[in-house]
């Protein structure tokens, strides 16, 4: 590892337990309320709309709940997936699975039994992702695994969607090579949309 990207590391890790701290003030009500907002708003982004296979993610302590927008996109004929962490490989695996099956993973989040049938990575059209911080520019940052970014970079077709409280919102994040940039972030007061060509 170079200097500069452990530099960065080290700013990551500042930041990671700073905004965890930030997310943690607000209130359950106040999540549910946004949680909610954010499920409309990102069901109006167009590759969320189109998209026939969407990655969800089952939400974990303090995240933005993913529940509503489930249901949205189950009601509009659309298939649901989440990820299940390969340990050891720092990798996802997407697969069908009603959410009243999902049981808990080797990291502490909820995720598809073992059996869930997969879905192959270029099925999926669209990933809709948690994370502690976003910025401006389109950066995430998540718990640190490094799950998402290496899944990401094997998925070019798929639409990165990053979903947020307001107060996850920084200008900028570090950023390490690996990082893998979003096409939209979406709180409960706006959606960002980003170019391709820009990242
Ligand atoms: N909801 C959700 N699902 C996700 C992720 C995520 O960030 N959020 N992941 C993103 O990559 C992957 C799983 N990676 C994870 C990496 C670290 C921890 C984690 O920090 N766990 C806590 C314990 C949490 C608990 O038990 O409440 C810990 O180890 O302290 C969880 C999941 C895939 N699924
Ligand atoms: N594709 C990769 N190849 C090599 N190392 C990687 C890769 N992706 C991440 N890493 C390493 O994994 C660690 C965590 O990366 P990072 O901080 O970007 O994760 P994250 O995006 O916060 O986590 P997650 O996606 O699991 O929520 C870092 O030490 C980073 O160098």
């Amino acid at each position: 590892m170079t200097g500069v990207e452990t530099r960065s590391g080290d700013a990551k890790r500042a930041l990671r337990s700073e905004l965890i701290a930030v997310r943690a003030r607000l209130s359950q009500e106040e999540r549910s309320e946004k949680s909610h907002a954010i499920a409309e708003r990102v069901d109006r982004i167009a590759a969320v709309r189109d998209a026939r296979t969407v990655a969800l993610y089952a939400p974990l302590g303090t995240e933005v709940d993913s529940t509503e927008l489930a249901r949205r996109i189950g009601a509009r004929g659309g298939r649901v997936v989440y990820p299940r962490s390969v340990v050891g490989e720092r990798r996802l695996v997407f697969c069908r699975c009603d959410p009243a099956e999902l049981v808990r993973g080797p990291l502490g989040a909820r995720e598809p039994p073992a059996g869930a049938p997969e879905v192959a990575l270029a099925e999926v059209d669209c990933v809709v992702m948690p994370g502690v911080a976003f910025s401006l520019d389109g950066l995430r940052l998540g718990r640190g695994g490094g799950y998402y970014d290496a899944t990401l970079w094997a998925m070019p077709g798929s639409a990165r969607v990053g979903v947020a409280f307001d107060v996850q919102v920084v200008p900028s994040l570090p950023r390490e090579p690996h990082d893998a940039p979003l096409d939209a972030l979406v709180t409960e007061s706006r959606a960002l949309t980003f170019a391709r060509g820009a990242r």
